[in-house]
């Protein structure tokens, strides 16, 4: 049976750090195997995770025309995403149609503008920015300590912390709903088959620490078939990035996922997710390690890998340089 495994990360926070050897197995396990894992132990409090939530369900409520005022057109990932405006599938050269879900993005300094800061639009929402800001927070902090003990389960605990002094870091807010399904997807619609929320892709950056509704969607490729992952009460999903198999030479696995929402009585089941992406610096070169049984990737930098997968999701230029992942989704359809 497919099982996510669970990763205890308290050892490596306020827990006993005598744990931390069995969390880096763990750890070391799940990312050789399966590229997700469900991970506990992270101490986030039930009062951040209801400032995300609330943040969250106030901006999608706003009326279209508020949530497109906060369109950002300088090429920055940032602001609002609105239904149907980007393809994650052409981030690895995969030709397909938009995906349905709208997003809001915040970030970093490190890709932000290049007239300076951080590039951040605000809805003008009471609470939001402070239930937003409070989440990166929690994320940021479980981003470390996950990037610690992959470090301790790769023999060198740096590893990851030297490719992350002022790390590109977004956190988008995504939104599945959809008041009326297409016309043209409606006839292959029967219940328990959605259409495309998101995309098929892999992430682009080290980590990736995504809360979700325990709701349907999320279907991850594993061993040639698609198998859905629904959040363990409590527990927080974990998948690494497409720099990490490059560090790794896949070792560790940039597993490819979607979202499919289900359809219940011809409507697509509302679902929320937030995917906190602990990305690096962009000017840190990323080169495979020696590992026993590393393919060697090409050498390149944060920010010319962020820029490439970028321009195909976002700008829909094919991006020619995903070759590996590419031919993995072709093989599973
Ligand atoms: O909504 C989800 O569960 C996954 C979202 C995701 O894969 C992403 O934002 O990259
Ligand atoms: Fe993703």
């Amino acid at each position: 049976m497919f099982v996510v495994p669970t990763v205890d990360l308290s050892p490596y926070l306020d827990g006993d750090p005598g744990g931390r050897p069995r969390t880096a197995i763990a750890l070391d396990a799940a990312c050789r195997g399966v590229g997700f894992m469900q991970v506990v132990g992270h101490g986030i409090r039930s009062a951040a995770l209801t400032g995300l939530t609330d943040a969250l369900d106030a901006f999608f409520a706003l009326p279209e025309d508020d949530k497109r005022a906060l369109v950002v057109t300088d090429g920055t990932n940032r602001g609002y995403t609105p239904p149907r405006n980007e393809s994650l599938s052409r981030s690895l050269g995969v030709e397909q149609g938009n995906d349905f879900f709208e997003a809001f993005n915040v970030g970093t300094a490190a890709d932000g503008p290049a007239s300076g800061g951080d590039g951040n639009v605000w809805p003008d929402l009471p609470d939001f920015r402070e239930g937003v800001e409070a989440w990166v927070g929690e994320a940021r902090r479980i981003a470390r300590a996950l990037t610690t003990a992959m470090g301790d389960a790769l023999g060198d605990r740096e590893i990851f912390r030297r490719l992350a002094q002022d790390p590109v870091e977004v956190l988008r807010l995504n939104h599945y709903a959809l008041d009326d399904l297409p016309e043209d997807l409606t006839p292959d619609l029967t219940d328990g088959d959605g259409p495309t929320g998101m995309g098929e892709h892999t992430d682009y950056g080290i980590v990736t620490v995504l809360w979700a509704d325990r709701v349907a969607g999320l279907q991850i490729l594993h061993d040639g078939a698609w198998h859905d992952v629904v959040p363990d009460e409590g527990a927080l999903l974990v998948n690494l990035g497409d720099l990490t198999a490059r560090v790794t030479g896949d070792t560790w696995r940039s597993t490819l996922h979607r979202v499919r929402p289900p359809v219940e009585h011809g409507r697509v089941r509302r679902r929320r997710s937030a995917a906190f992406f602990h990305d690096g610096d962009p000017d840190a070169a990323v080169e495979t390690l020696p590992l026993p049984d590393a393919v060697p990737y090409l050498p390149t930098t944060v920010g010319e890998h962020l820029a490439a997968k970028l321009a195909g999701s976002r700008e829909r230029h094919l991006n020619p340089d995903a070759g590996r992942e590419a031919a993995r989704v072709r093989a599973a359809r």
